[in-house]
């Protein structure tokens, strides 16, 4: 048996396409340009190739795109200072502050001046706490992604065993509230949880956002089970290059799932297209108009 490959470029692509049809429906109806502020503080290679990556395509989706590079000694005020700023513009509806942050800033602070309304990473306590309850709220994009990629193989995921591997703001925590949505029965795994092997093999949809390359063999997945794979890890070739891989050991887990996201090409994609859902949706929600149809 070989997994289905779950191609998050083509769904990715799919819902990009849709974003541009409501930003320019938004646009000619009610003069609306939605705007994305990305505000990336240092140099970090691989930061830049996705701050680029979502500049280019949320042009492409005719939103208005700002970027905002700050050098790695930034103070914490001087980050404050340009947060609330960006709060103020009208032009702005959203605003992503590129995680992690240099050290000697203080991530929580900096995430606590976003304006919950622009918040399109979901990361504010106000989202973050509406997503628990159960509420309407800005979600985070990469959880998002995996929402969608899944229900591309699973109509409903309705009583299904989920275990989701990594318990962090961005992606772990967020990634099991909307699977509690769905309605899954969910397990959440972390560094403390023991034999991991073990829970996986009782799951049919199995999530791996934890950093580690090719953690997850193909012999803990339960034969037939949907395997997402979050992890982007950049490990070396032996020609001095580097190669991304997932944390799932992806050719193993080929020959026992039943569908699989590659990487890259799989969950990556599609953050960055539900990052233009989520400022669509800033946008409509601060000018007062009806949820748009994507
Ligand atoms: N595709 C995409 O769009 C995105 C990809 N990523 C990638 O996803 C991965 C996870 O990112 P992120 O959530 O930010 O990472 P964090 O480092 O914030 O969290 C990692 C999580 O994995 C857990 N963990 C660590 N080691 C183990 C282990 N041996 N067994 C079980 N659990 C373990 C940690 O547990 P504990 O809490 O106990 O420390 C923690 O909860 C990374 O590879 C990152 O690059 C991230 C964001 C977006
Ligand atoms: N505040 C904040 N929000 C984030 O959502 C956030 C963040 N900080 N910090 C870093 C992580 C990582 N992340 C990715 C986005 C796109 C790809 C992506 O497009 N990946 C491509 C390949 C990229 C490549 O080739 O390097 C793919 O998987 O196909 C990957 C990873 C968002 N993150």
């Amino acid at each position: 048996m070989t997994a289905e490959i779950i191609d998050g470029k083509v769904i990715a692509a799919d819902l990009r396409a849709r974003v541009a049809d409501e930003v320019a429906r938004v646009k000619r109806e009610h003069n609306l340009v939605p705007g994305l502020a990305v505000v990336l503080v240092g140099n970090d290679p691989a930061s830049e190739v996705y701050v680029r990556s979502k500049h280019t395509q949320t042009q492409a989706a005719g939103m208005a795109s700002f970027e905002h590079k700050l050098p790695t000694d930034v103070s914490q005020q001087d980050l404050l200072t340009l947060v609330a700023k960006l709060n103020r513009d009208p032009a702005v509806h959203g605003i992503l502050v590129q995680l992690p942050l240099p050290k000697g800033l203080n991530t929580e602070a900096v995430i606590n001046a976003i304006d919950p309304a622009k918040d399109v990473d979901g990361l504010h306590p106000n989202n973050a706490g509406r997503l628990a309850g159960g509420f309407e709220a800005l979600s985070p994009c990469t959880p998002l992604g995996c929402i969608i990629l899944t229900k591309s193989v699973h109509a409903s995921l309705e009583g299904m065993n989920a275990i989701v591997i990594g318990r962090s703001n961005l992606v772990g925590r967020p990634l099991v509230q909307l699977l509690l949505n769905e309605n899954a029965t969910v397990t959440i795994a972390h560094s403390r949880s023991r034999d991991l092997p073990g829970l996986v093999r009782k799951a049919d949809l199995v999530y791996a956002a934890v950093g580690r390359p090719e953690m997850v063999r193909g012999d803990w997945l339960k034969p037939g089970a949907t395997v997402i794979d979050v992890g982007i890890n950049r490990i070396p070739k032996e020609d001095g290059k580097t190669r991304l891989v997932g944390d799932v050991a992806y050719q193993e887990a080929l020959a026992v799932a039943g569908a699989i996201t590659p990487v890259p090409g799989g969950v990556g994609q599609m953050t960055v297209a539900c990052l233009l859902v989520n400022t669509l949706r800033a946008a409509c929600a601060i000018a007062g108009l009806p949820k748009p149809a994507v």
